[in-house]
C-alpha cells in the first residue's frame, strides 16, 4: 500500500486547519477534504461531532429525525464468473472452480425464484442481484450457458430474472451487475426499483499500472465507471455508489472520489446512497496479505463523506465490515443507513463476515440514540417523485410495500406476487378449478355442449344479434368440427358486408419514442430527429405508402409540442399521407405535456395533419385484467374510452383492438366486444377491429412474466387460489399455454368478433405479425377480410422497431388472398380503395 496511516505532525495540523475553516463557512473542497481524511484523536473527534451533526439536520429536515435504515434483502449471486480480476474479490470464480464447489455457471430460474419466495415470507422486500461482469467476454461455459438458456447476455438474463422476480415475489429488484452500458440501463430500469456500482476509486493508477488492485480489470477503469454513474443519472435511475476504501488510493484520492460522485450528484440528484466500504482481506485473493482499513482511517473517511456529501444524502456503512463494538463509532461518524441485511442470505461478497441480527443492531443504533427503521431500496425521496424517478412498471410493487407517511418500508407488509397464478386445467374444470373458478363456469356454460349448439344455431339464424354473452362465451370455446362450422358461419357473416377483397394498406412505422432535437454523436443510440421523420415520410410515399403510422412516447424531457411538430413535419413533407399516430395513452400524455385537454389536442393534432389514431392499448377492457396485467401502465378502461371517444368526435377515426389468450376469461372477452359495438354505436368512429393474440416474447416489460409464471404453474400442476380469472379462461375456452394462445382459439375470437360485431365494425383484421402467415390465412376464411399494413420497414429499414424484419410482399398479400379464394387489394386507412402504382410494392 503506498499511503501511510499514521497521520503525520503535518496532516494533523492540515485537520485542525481545515476543520476550522469548516467551522468559519467555508465550503469545503478536494484539499480540505484531504486534510479531513488524516483527522485523529481530538481532531477526529471534532470530524465526528460535525458529521453527526450534518447527518442529523438532514434526517431533521427530511422529516425522519434521528431515523438509522436498514434494507432487508436477499442476496442473489447471478453468477461468480467475471471478465475481471479485481485483487482484492473472492467472490469472482472460473468455470473450475464452479464444478468443484458445485456452483452452476448462472443461478438456475428455479433457484432464484425460490430464494426470493422464501425472502419474502420472511418479510425481506428487496432482491440484491449482484453479479461478476460480462462473464460471456471471457469464458466460454458462460457463452454457453446463455446460449442454451435463450439470452443474449448476461444483462438481458438478469432483466429477464429481474422481471420474474418482481412478478413472481413481489421483491423489488436492487441490481448491481457491474459496468451497464445506456441501452442496458434503458432495458433493466423498468425491472428495479434501483439500481448501483460502486465507484471504487478514481485513482487511475490502481488501474492502468501493474500491481494495482484493478490491473486487468477493464470494467474498474474510472472514466468508465465515471461514464456509467453520469448514464444512470440521465437515466433517471435512483442509484447507489460509493467507495472501496485501502485498495491502494490514498487520501488526495480519495477526497477526489467523493468529489466526483459529488458533482454528478450535483447535475442529476440520482445518488441515492454512497456507500463507504471498507477493504477486507480474503483468502486465496490476490491481496489476502494486505492489511486491513485501519479503523480510524476508516471512521474519518465515513465522516469527511458525510461532510463533502452534504445533509442530505444518504452516507451507507454496511454493519458486517466493522466490529460489532465499533459499530457505534459509524453512527457518531454520520451515517444514516446500515445497507442491506439479510435474515436469510450471505453477504456473498464478504462471505466471512455475518450480518449481525437485525434485532441486534436495532438495539445497538437504539443505544446511540436512533431508531432503525427498514426503508425499500428506492428512497423517499425518489419515491416521492416517482413520475420521474421510476418506471411505471415497478412503481406499484414498490407502493404496495411502502408506508404511505414515511416512504419508508411499511415493516409488516409481506412481498406478494402481482398475480395469483392459476393452474391450467388438465381435463375436468369440476375437479381441478378453484371453487369461485368452477362456479363461474357453470354459471356461464351450463352443459357446455347443449349451449354450443345453440350458439351455433343462433349464429345460423342470419341475426348475428340474436346471439347471446352465454352463447358467445362457449362459442369462443369451440374446437374441432365446432371451430369449422363457426368459422363458415363467421365467413358468411363477412361476405354478407359486401366485399370479398382481401384488403391491405401500404404503410411504414416510425417510432416516435426515438425522436430527438439533439442525436447523439454516438451511432449506437438510435434517433429520429424532425427533419428525419419527414424524409423517410416522403421517401414511403414515393414507396407507395399511404399511411405513415407514428407509435411509442416521446422522451419525457422534450416538450408536448413535439407531439404537434412531428405532425406537421410529415404533413409537410407529405401532403397526401395519412398520418395515423399516437395510442390513447400518448394523447393523454400530449394533453397533459401541452396543459391542454384532451378534445383540444386532438383538435389541434388534427389541424396539424393527424388523420386517424391507432386503439391500441384497449388491451381487454376490463379493469381487473388490466391491473392484474400491467398494475398500472395501463389506462384504466374509462380512460381508453373516454379519450377514443373524444377522438372520434375530433373527427379522427380510430381502428379497435384486443389482447387476448393470456389472463382474460372468455366472459371477459365477450364484454369487451360489447363495449366497442357500444362505443360503435355512440360515435361511428372504428375501421376495424384487431384481434391481437398475446405474444410472451414481445409483451410489454409488466406482462412479460406473468404467462411465464402461469405456464410454470401449470407444469408445477400447483393450486393458486385467487385466480378465477384464470382457471376460468383455462376450464371454459382452454386455451392456457405458456406460448400464448394457440391457433385454434385465434381462429374462434376472429370469428365470434366477425359476428358480435356484424352492422356495427365493417373489417376484422387478421394481425398477421402476430398471427403467422399460416393461421392468418385461417382468419380470412373465417371472419377477417384484412391484413392491415405490410410495413415497408421490414425491407427498408429492416432493424426498426418492434416488428423488425417484418414485412408483407406482394405476393405474400396474393398469395394469403388466393388460398381464401379472393382477390387481394390495396386500401387506405379509411378503406377507400387505392389503384398501386406499378411498382408499389416490392415482389
Ligand atoms: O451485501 C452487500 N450488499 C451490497 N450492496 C447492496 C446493499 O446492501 C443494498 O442492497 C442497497 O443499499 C440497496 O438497498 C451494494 C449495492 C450497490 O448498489 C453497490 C455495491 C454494493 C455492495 C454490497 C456488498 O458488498 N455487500
Ligand atoms: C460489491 C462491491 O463489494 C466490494 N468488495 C469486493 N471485494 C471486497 C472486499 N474484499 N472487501 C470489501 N469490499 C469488497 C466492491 O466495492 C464491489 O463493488
Ligand atoms: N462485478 C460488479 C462490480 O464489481 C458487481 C459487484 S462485485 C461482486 O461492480
Ligand atoms: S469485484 Fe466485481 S468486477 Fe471485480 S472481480 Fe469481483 S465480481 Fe468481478
Amino acid at each position: 500500500m503506498t499511503f501511510s496511516t499514521t497521520p503525520s505532525a503535518r496532516a494533523a495540523l492540515d485537520a485542525r486547519e481545515a476543520l476550522d475553516r469548516l467551522d468559519a463557512g467555508e465550503p469545503a473542497d478536494i484539499p480540505l477534504a484531504t486534510a479531513l481524511l488524516s483527522a485523529r484523536g481530538a481532531e477526529l473527534e471534532r470530524l465526528l461531532d460535525r458529521a453527526s451533526a450534518t447527518r442529523d439536520d438532514g434526517l431533521q429536515r427530511a422529516g425522519r429525525a434521528g431515523t438509522i435504515t436498514y434494507s432487508k434483502k436477499v442476496f442473489l449471486p447471478i453468477t461468480r464468473l467475471c471478465q475481471d480480476r479485481c485483487h482484492y474479490c473472492v467472490f469472482v470464480d472460473t468455470p473450475g472452480g464452479l464444478a468443484k464447489n458445485g456452483i452452476t455457471t448462472f443461478m438456475e430460474p428455479d433457484e432464484i425464484i425460490s430464494i426470493a419466495q422464501t425472502g419474502a415470507g420472511m418479510g425481506c422486500k428487496e432482491a440484491l442481484f449482484t453479479l461478476g461482469d460480462r462473464p460471456e467476454n471471457r469464458w466460454p461455459a458462460a457463452r454457453r450457458w446463455l446460449a442454451d438458456h435463450g439470452y443474449a447476455s448476461t444483462l438481458d438474463y438478469v432483466g429477464a430474472m429481474a422481471q420474474r422476480v418482481l412478478d413472481e415475489t413481489g421483491l423489488i429488484p436492487h441490481l448491481n451487475p457491474g459496468v451497464m452500458s445506456w441501452n442496458e440501463m434503458q432495458r433493466l430500469r423498468p425491472v428495479a426499483g434501483s439500481m448501483g456500482m460502486m465507484l471504487e476509486t478514481t485513482a487511475n493508477r490502481l488501474w492502468s499500472q501493474p500491481g494495482g488492485a484493478h490491473y486487468g480489470s477493464p470494467d474498474k477503469d474510472p472514466a468508465l465507471r465515471l461514464r456509467v454513474i453520469e448514464d444512470a443519472g440521465r437515466s433517471r435511475i435512483p442509484f447507489t455508489s460509493g467507495l472501496l476504501l485501502g485498495i491502494g488510493e490514498n487520501h488526495a484520492e480519495r477526497a477526489e472520489a467523493l468529489f466526483a460522485l459529488r458533482d454528478l450528484h450535483e447535475r442529476f440528484g440520482h445518488l441515492q446512497e454512497t456507500i463507504v466500504q471498507n477493504f477486507r482481506a480474503k483468502p486465496r485473493t490476490a491481496m489476502q496479505n494486505e492489511p486491513d482499513l485501519e479503523l480510524d482511517d476508516y471512521i474519518a473517511a465515513v465522516a469527511t463523506a458525510r461532510v463533502v456529501m452534504g445533509p442530505d444524502a444518504t452516507v451507507q456503512a454496511p454493519p458486517n465490515l466493522t466490529d460489532f463494538e465499533e459499530l457505534e463509532l459509524l453512527l457518531r461518524a454520520g451515517i444514516n443507513d446500515w445497507g442491506g441485511i439479510s435474515p436469510l442470505t450471505a453477504d456473498h461478497v464478504n462471505p466471512e463476515r455475518p450480518w449481525p441480527d437485525i434485532d441486534v443492531l436495532a438495539g445497538l443504533t437504539g443505544q446511540s440514540g436512533y431508531t432503525l427503521a427498514e426503508r425499500l431500496t428506492a428512497y423517499p425521496a425518489y419515491l416521492a417523485d416517482a413520475d420521474r424517478w421510476l418506471d411505471p412498471a415497478v412503481t406499484p410493487a414498490l407502493h404496495a410495500l411502502m408506508n404511505p407517511a414515511t416512504l419508508l418500508a411499511e415493516e409488516g407488509a409481506r412481498a406478494r406476487p402481482r398475480v395469483t397464478v392459476a393452474p391450467a386445467s388438465s381435463g375436468d374444470p369440476s375437479t381441478s378449478a378453484p371453487d369461485a373458478a368452477r362456479r363461474r363456469i357453470s354459471r356461464a356454460t351450463g352443459s357446455p355442449t347443449r349451449v354450443l349448439r345453440g350458439a351455433l344455431d343462433a349464429a345460423s339464424s342470419g341475426d348475428p344479434g340474436a346471439i347471446t354473452d352465454r352463447q358467445a362465451t362457449a362459442l369462443l370455446g369451440a374446437r374441432g368440427d365446432d371451430l369449422a362450422e363457426l368459422a363458415t358461419l363467421a365467413d358468411a357473416a363477412r361476405r354478407a358486408t359486401g366485399d370479398d377483397a382481401v384488403t391491405y394498406v401500404v404503410n411504414r412505422n416510425l417510432d416516435t419514442a426515438l425522436l430527438t432535437t439533439t442525436p447523439s454523436d454516438d451511432p449506437a443510440t438510435p434517433a429520429l430527429t424532425l427533419e428525419m421523420a419527414a424524409e423517410l415520410a416522403a421517401e414511403a410515399v414515393q414507396l407507395g405508402a399511404t399511411e405513415i403510422c407514428l407509435q411509442g412516447r416521446p422522451d419525457p424531457s422534450l416538450p408536448g409540442e413535439v407531439y404537434l411538430d412531428v405532425v406537421r413535419a410529415i404533413r409537410a413533407a407529405a401532403p397526401t399521407v395519412a398520418i395515423h399516430g399516437f395510442r390513447p395513452t400518448e394523447l393523454r400524455d400530449a394533453a397533459r405535456r401541452l396543459g391542454r385537454s384532451v378534445p383540444q389536442t386532438l383538435a389541434d393534432l388534427r389541424e396539424a395533419g393527424l388523420s386517424s389514431v391507432p386503439g391500441t392499448a384497449a388491451f381487454v377492457l376490463d379493469d381487473d385484467v388490466r391491473a392484474r396485467f400491467s398494475a398500472g401502465a395501463l389506462p384504466p378502461v374509462a380512460e381508453w374510452i373516454s379519450v377514443i371517444e373524444s377522438a372520434h368526435r375530433a373527427g379522427l377515426g380510430s381502428t379497435s383492438t384486443l389482447v387476448y389468450g393470456h389472463l382474460e376469461t372468455p366472459e371477459q372477452i365477450v364484454a369487451h366486444l360489447r363495449t366497442l359495438a357500444a362505443v360503435q354505436a355512440r360515435t361511428g368512429g372504428f375501421t376495424e377491429f384487431i384481434p391481437m393474440p398475446f405474444v410472451p416474447g414481445d409483451a410489454p416489460g409488466p406482462v412479460a412474466g406473468l404467462v411465464r409464471a402461469r405456464a410454470a404453474a401449470s407444469a408445477a400442476g400447483a393450486s393458486a387460489p385467487g385466480a378465477a380469472g384464470a382457471a376460468g379462461a383455462a376450464g371454459a375456452a382452454g386455451h392456457v399455454s405458456p406460448f400464448g394462445p394457440s391457433p385454434e382459439q385465434s381462429r374462434a375470437v376472429v370469428a365470434v368478433a366477425r359476428l358480435l360485431l356484424a352492422s356495427s365494425i365493417d373489417h376484422v383484421q387478421a394481425a398477421w405479425t402476430k398471427l403467422g402467415l399460416g393461421t392468418t390465412a385461417e382468419a380470412l376464411r373465417g371472419g377477417a377480410d384484412d391484413v392491415g399494413g405490410v410495413l415497408l420497414d421490414g425491407s427498408l429499414w429492416p432493424e426498426a422497431g418492434p416488428e423488425a424484419r417484418l414485412t408483407l410482399s406482394a405476393a405474400d398479400v396474393e398469395s394469403l388472398a388466393r388460398a381464401s379464394g379472393r382477390a387481394a387489394r390495396q386500401r387506405d386507412t379509411a378503406y377507400s380503395v387505392v389503384t398501386p402504382p406499378a411498382a408499389a410494392l416490392a415482389r
